[in-house]
């Protein structure tokens, strides 16, 4: 945690002044029962009304400067916790929009949610707590302790006694609520991951009428989450019963010995109520201790884990972030021996891979369920780093390449459509960031979205909602692949995305591209061999190798599998048809 508070940089002032005025208010607190006392020997005492209004006036005054003094530290201590927490929240972002794939892969969505939500605002409450209450809790313990001695050493030293019985039971019920809060944290984060996988996935759960176990999955998780912090409920519920205990025993025996000290004419009545009030205030700032020690923990967990966020560090690294000045090159993307293995993954995805793409050339790549296609074009615009071999863009290194010049190099359409919250103008300027509405209009019209999005009120103008709910699965691949062309890449990568286009479309999307992209390397991921049999070349990946590569006709000559995967889909006719 400590490593956190870098982020309160810019809010020091705050950070002094919260405290300093929490102690302001604890003197004033501090000082009430001795006015208290005096109403009683000198006011009560003598039956003076116009001394009792008179304290009365003071007791009210030092409430209302105190009062003034918590509100103005509560706004220090809110504005430094704020500031914190912002900056931290900023950062935590700004770190984790470094992440590659694999580290993405690696620690999951849930978690950087949770973590960014629900730790950072942890450690914000912790921060705040502090500052109020880490001087003035022990400031008005040991305050109350030297009133109590000034008052009369002999009944002081119940206080001595009194003060670490307390602390000692507070301690104890916090050692055993400590490791219980410790894993409700895990908790929230099933409950963050069920919640979000059934949420993305509503739709499949529907339609596999999976509602009922969903609900008793996500129900068993919250069930658990609300057993644990019942269980350190029910720990926590002691603290009060048995501090009180502590207390009220300790009250009796300072009026025990208190009342025989006043007969002895020692001490006067108003001092033993002054003593008993002090032995309230101590328990009150203990367990406001205790409360803040839970805080402090719950936000030392959180902040464990916000660290864990920050000590991952991307294992992509621009090594030069110089500009690099490729020659046109006749050989587009050259993937030389490349074996990948994903972290953690046992065997590799990818094994002794080498092809090449020429300029302009159409590149298909088919075969069956996890073979490694997808794998394969996520390395060329280099989501992921290669353990062996190497892959050239235009002759070059991809890791020689600064990210921003490699990634406008290389147009992306993901295997899911995903577009996000605005209107069709914004999401079509990701792929560049200053398109102007011909050359949005041009890409639509090649990814043959034109039409539909002509026919929407507002045109460009018309709003997607999250995630591009409100279109269709063709139109969210539509609009996905004009996205990608907006930047008009040298290299235009398509993860079966066409996958819910009708064949027509799907054919006149091909058509367009190769008449309208001239020069374009196109590199087409497709489960339908007829998606891909026109492409200049075809890989053909079975379990992460390269088993063939050729047209369309070689391959049926000399790739077995290739031949497979076209007669599983095709007519013995249709796939012999040239
Ligand atoms: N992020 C990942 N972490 C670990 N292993 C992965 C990851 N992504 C894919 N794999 C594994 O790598 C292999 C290749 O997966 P890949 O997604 O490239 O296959 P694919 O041919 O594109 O499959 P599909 O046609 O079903 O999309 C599979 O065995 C898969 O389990």
């Amino acid at each position: 945690m400590r490593r956190l508070l870098i982020y309160l940089k810019g809010y020091y002032r705050e950070a002094v002044l919260a405290p300093l005025f929490k102690m302001l208010e604890a003197s004033f607190e501090l000082a009430v029962p001795l006015v208290m006392a005096n109403i009683i020997d000198v006011g009560i005492g003598n039956q003076d009304e116009s001394y009792i209004w008179k304290m009365c006036a003071v007791m009210i005054l030092l409430g209302v400067v105190g009062l003034l003094c918590s509100v103005t530290a509560q706004y220090f201590s809110a504005r430094a916790a704020m500031g914190f927490s912002t900056a931290l929240r900023h950062s935590l972002f700004s770190h984790i929009q470094t992440f590659s794939y694999r580290e993405l892969d690696l620690l999951g969505t849930p978690t950087l949610i949770t973590r960014i939500t629900n730790d950072v605002n942890q450690a914000q409450t912790g921060v705040n707590l502090v500052l109020r209450l880490f001087l003035r809790s022990p400031f008005i313990v040991v305050g109350a302790v030297i009133m109590a001695f000034t008052i009369d050493v002999k009944i002081a030293l119940i206080f001595v006694i009194a003060v670490p019985l307390i602390s000692l039971v507070i301690y104890l019920i916090m050692r055993l609520t400590f490791p219980i809060y410790k894993k409700v944290q895990s908790y929230l984060d099933r409950i963050s991951r069920i919640t979000r996988e059934n949420h993305v996935g509503a739709r499949v759960v529907r339609a596999f009428c999976r509602q009922k176990e969903e609900s008793s999955d996500f129900m068993q998780t919250n069930d658990l989450y609300t057993k644990i912090q019942i269980a350190a409920g029910k720990i926590s519920a002691l603290l009060n019963p048995a501090t009180y205990v502590i207390m009220n025993l300790a009250i009796v025996a300072i009026l025990w010995s208190g009342s025989a000290q006043v007969d002895a004419g020692r001490i006067t009545q108003g001092e033993v109520v002054a003593l008993v009030n002090y032995m309230t205030q101590i328990l009150v700032a203990l367990l406001a201790l205790a409360n803040l020690i839970v805080a402090v923990t719950k936000a030392t967990a959180s902040g464990a884990r916000l660290n864990e966020i920050f000590d991952t560090q991307t294992t992509l690294i621009e090594k030069e972030s110089q500009e690099q000045h490729p020659k046109a090159s006749e050989n587009r993307v050259v993937f030389e021996k490349v074996t990948f293995t994903y972290a953690g993954a046992g065997a590799p995805a990818l094994e002794d891979i080498s092809f090449v793409a020429k300029s302009g050339e159409t590149i298909g790549i088919i075969g069956g369920t996890g073979s490694g296609k997808t794998t394969l074009i996520h390395l060329i615009p280099r989501f992921y780093d290669i353990q062996k071999g190497e892959i050239l863009v235009d002759k070059i290194p991809v890791d020689r390449y600064p990210f921003w010049q490699l990634r406008e190099k290389v147009g992306m359409v993901p295997q899911h459509a995903v577009l996000f919250k605005g209107t069709v103008r914004e999401n079509m300027r990701w792929g560049k960031s200053d398109a102007t509405d011909e050359e949005i209009w041009e890409a639509l019209k090649i990814a043959q979205a034109k039409e539909f999005v002509e026919n929407r009120p507002g045109g460009l103008d018309s709003q997607i909602s999250q995630g591009g709910a409100n279109l269709s699965g063709g139109q969210r691949q539509r609009l996905t692949i004009a996205r990608a062309l907006v930047g008009q890449p040298e290299i235009l990568i398509m993860d079966d995305s066409a996958s819910a286009l009708d064949f027509a479309t799907d054919a006149a999307l091909r058509q367009a591209i190769k008449e309208k992209t001239k020069g374009m390397t196109v590199f087409l991921v497709s489960q339908r061999a007829a998606s891909i049999r026109q492409a200049d070349r075809i890989l053909v990946l079975d379990d992460g190798r390269l088993v063939g590569s050729g047209t369309h006709l070689e391959l049926l000559e000399n790739c077995p599998v290739y031949e497979e995967i076209c007669l599983s889909q095709l007519s013995e006719q249709e796939v012999r048809r040239v």
